[in-house]
């Protein structure tokens, strides 16, 4: 899994104590007619013998390099430069959308993998990243939205694992998708006395009830324009973004599990007006 935490300057980048590998990076806006996803070296050979999140986590990890040259204005951290001095401007390249969906036949078909197993792995390291960069004791209200696919399953399971790292998350899951896995997902959180939020639920500004919101919405299979609900909440996370710009004014920070949500999958926000995270997590 590797952790690109956008606009913030870096906060840490060090093997944790959950044994994970990870690493955390900013780049500048220009990010954002670039596909950030799926980001892997030419090293194909190796890569059927592994997770993507495995993948990244142990072979892009030392290599990996941000998108724009105009970073070293953002950062200041000696742990920081030193990963910069590693990266490796050739070695990056891109997966397509239906070279990812390829992946994970691939991986959860001949290797035998299941999806549970891979989006537990990933997600642990998602929210070990979430758990680095925005400590408990300083953002501890996350409200996770969660799609009806396997990027909301990543989020439902964000919300566990953050629950017993010491946040108190809040669910919002709008479009619940019968299949067991989920259901046991579901299952797990309300054990755990996680609180469930409709749509009308939560607050017109998110801000003034969540320190981090994660946005579990879409993965790479999203295609076309978000559908309601999904419109309306993509439109919210927009206007924190936006309203950051406001001086003094504390907003929610924004973590998007492996793609921003309503983003074209391999074009990234063509016209610059989707959601812009501060964290991009992926697997
Ligand atoms: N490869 C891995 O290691 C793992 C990745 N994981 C995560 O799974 C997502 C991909 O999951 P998938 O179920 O294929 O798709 P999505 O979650 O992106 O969503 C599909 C879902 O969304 C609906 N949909 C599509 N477009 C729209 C739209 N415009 N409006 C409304 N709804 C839409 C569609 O009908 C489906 O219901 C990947 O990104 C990772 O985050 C897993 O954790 C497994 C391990």
């Amino acid at each position: 899994m590797t952790c690109l935490c956008l606009t913030h300057s870096i906060t840490q980048t060090h093997n944790h104590n959950h044994n994970l590998p990870h690493a955390t990076t900013t780049f500048s806006s220009s990010l954002h007619n670039r596909n950030p996803l799926f980001q892997l070296f030419s090293v194909s050979n190796q890569f059927p013998l592994l997770s993507r999140a495995l993948f990244q986590s142990i072979i892009l990890r030392p290599r990996i390099r941000p998108f724009s040259t105009n970073l070293t204005a953002s950062y200041s951290s000696s742990a920081f430069a030193q990963i910069m001095a590693n990266f490796d401007a050739d070695s990056v390249t891109y997966l397509t959308q239906r070279d990812a969906a390829e992946i994970d036949e691939t991986l959860m078909g001949p290797l035998g993998f299941s999806v549970d197993q891979l989006m537990e792995l990933d997600v642990l390291s998602v929210a070990t990243s979430i758990s680095e960069v925005y400590k408990p004791c300083e953002h501890s209200r996350v409200l996770t939205i969660c799609g009806p696919g396997n990027n909301g399953g990543d989020g439902l399971v964000a919300a566990r694992h953050l629950h017993h790292f010491g946040y108190k998350p809040f669910v919002c899951y709008p479009k619940r998708t019968p299949k067991p896995l989920y259901a046991g997902l579901v299952t797990q959180l309300e054990a755990l006395s996680i609180p469930f939020l409709s749509v009308e639920e939560l607050p017109s500004d998110l801000s003034n009830d969540f320190d981090v919101v994660i946005d579990a919405m879409f993965g790479f299979s999203f295609h076309g324009s978000p559908r309601p609900p999904f419109d309306d909440l993509i439109q919210r996370l927009v206007s924190l973004h936006n309203n950051n710009n406001q001086i003094g004014q504390k907003r929610s920070v924004i973590v998007s599990v492996d793609i921003p949500s309503g983003w074209h999958v391999e074009e990234g926000d063509v016209d610059g007006t989707g959601i812009k995270p501060d964290m991009l997590p992926h697997n």
